[in-house]
């Protein structure tokens, strides 16, 4: 078994791939130094922290050595010879595979206006480093993108006393994964500390510590951070004439259009049963390590499809945002509110079944629900519309029904 990556859903499955029985070789090849680590952090408290940030290997990680599982570090895979089942790596490397995995996760998307090169972007531990000089007291960082890692960069830099404005091109943030209203909250969250939007504006141009947008406004910062997407790392696949299409294309058991070759995590479009027909590229922790498990117990055993609900979640302040299921996929968003700060959106399908659930506030007080939504998802409940908008009304009742 090869897999190719070595993040979070690498690490994942080649623990399953153990789990399940297999007792041959597991070799992972990923051009990182480190060992697979945990990224939520690196927006968060390894930007917060006072003590210099340490990299946070995953538990699954953890258990190579004891499982027998080579991890190749700062090697990049630069081929795939499907015919002679063998990858070839920069070094000159020929590793031979019965079955691959390919977990090559993302890039960040570059900025490309003048000066883009400017711009700081964060997905690797070593980001971090670069970023953190500009997020003390009194710097303003101008952030490019009002997604989740814009706001929760924008959030870290407010808690070390900094301050931050957002540009986003879109009306509002979070287009990608949540509702008008809960965007519309957290921006509050964010104005109410000091934090400033520029929304529906693309920019013109970057120098190394101000932004030009295309209505002639110039604002002057610190640092420029541009947080303006994911782009999957599909190169290998490509040259490799693996389907692709916004990541690489599987089938819900994460089979890719080659039978020996498998796919998961942010680099893979995957079909999911409860989801309908179009395959879907997801781009969550939670969901790289249910991929990672799921795929390293695919490749040994009798293949089972994707059942896990896709969930996140993202830490802003002392608030927490949940998204559930393919809210997406709704055509009735009902309302409960749980209490003054936090309100919890369910999404029904045009035939009345859930498909989604996204909350923003205390998580004290959405945990629960967002929990029990998760379960409704995954049993394709209908709950009765005014059940759900009633908080006085126990969701777990509906688990029953
Ligand atoms: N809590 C979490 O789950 C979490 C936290 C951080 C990051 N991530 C993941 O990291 C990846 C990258 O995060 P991200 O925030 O960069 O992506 P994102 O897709 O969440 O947000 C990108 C934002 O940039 C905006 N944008 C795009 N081009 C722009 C431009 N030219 N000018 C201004 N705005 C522009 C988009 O409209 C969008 O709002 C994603 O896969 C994300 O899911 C997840």
């Amino acid at each position: 078994m090869v897999i190719i990556g070595a993040g979070e859903a690498a690490a994942c499955a080649a623990a399953a791939m153990r789990d399940a029985g297999w007792t041959g070789a597991i070799t992972i090849v990923g051009e990182e130094r480190h060992r697979p680590y945990e990224r939520p952090p690196l927006s968060k408290s390894a930007l917060t922290d006072e003590e210099q940030p340490e990299v946070r290997v995953s538990a699954e990680a953890l258990r190579f050595d004891a499982l027998g599982i080579v991890h190749k570090s700062d090697t990049r895979v630069v081929r795939i010879d499907r015919a002679s089942k063998q990858i070839h790596t920069l070094d000159g490397e020929t590793i031979g595979y019965d079955k691959l995995l390919l977990a090559t996760g993302a890039q960040a998307r570059p900025l490309l206006v003048g000066g883009g090169e400017y711009a700081l972007t964060l997905r690797s531990h070593e980001d971090v480093w670069a970023l953190r000089q500009f997020f003390g007291k009194g710097r303003h960082v101008l952030i490019v993108g009002g997604g989740l890692i814009g706001l929760e960069l924008a959030a870290s830099a407010n808690e070390l006393g900094a301050c931050a404005t957002i540009i986003e091109n879109r009306e509002r943030l979070l287009t990608r994964c949540v509702e008008a209203q809960i965007a519309e909250t957290i921006q509050k969250t964010h104005t109410q500390r000091g934090n400033r939007f520029r929304f529906a504006v693309d920019v013109e141009s970057i120098e190394r510590d101000s932004v030009t947008l295309t209505n002639g406004e110039r604002i002057e910062g610190d640092v420029v951070v541009a947080a303006v997407g994911a782009q999957p790392d599909v190169a290998l696949a490509e040259d490799a004439d693996i389907e692709v299409d916004n990541g690489i294309l599987t089938d819900a058991f994460l089979r890719t259009s080659d039978p020996d070759i498998f796919a998961c995590g942010d680099c893979a479009c995957a079909k999911h049963p409860l989801f309908g027909d179009r395959p879907r590229r997801m781009e969550s922790w939670q969901v790289a390590r249910d991929q990672g498990a799921l795929v390293g117990r695919n490749m040994v055993l009798p293949p089972v499809p994707q059942s896990a609900v896709p969930w996140f979640w993202s830490d802003q302040y002392d608030c927490q945002l949940q998204v559930a299921g393919m809210p997406d996929l709704g055509a009735t968003v009902v309302e409960r509110r749980l209490d003054s700060e936090t309100i919890l959106y369910f999404y029904l399908s045009k035939n009345g079944t859930l498909v989604g659930a996204a909350a923003y506030g205390y998580l004290r007080t959405l945990a629960k629900d967002m929990l029990v939504s998760q379960r409704l998802i995954a049993a394709s409940a209908k709950p009765d519309a005014a059940f759900l908008a009633a908080a006085d009304r126990r969701l777990k009742a509906l688990l029953a029904a």
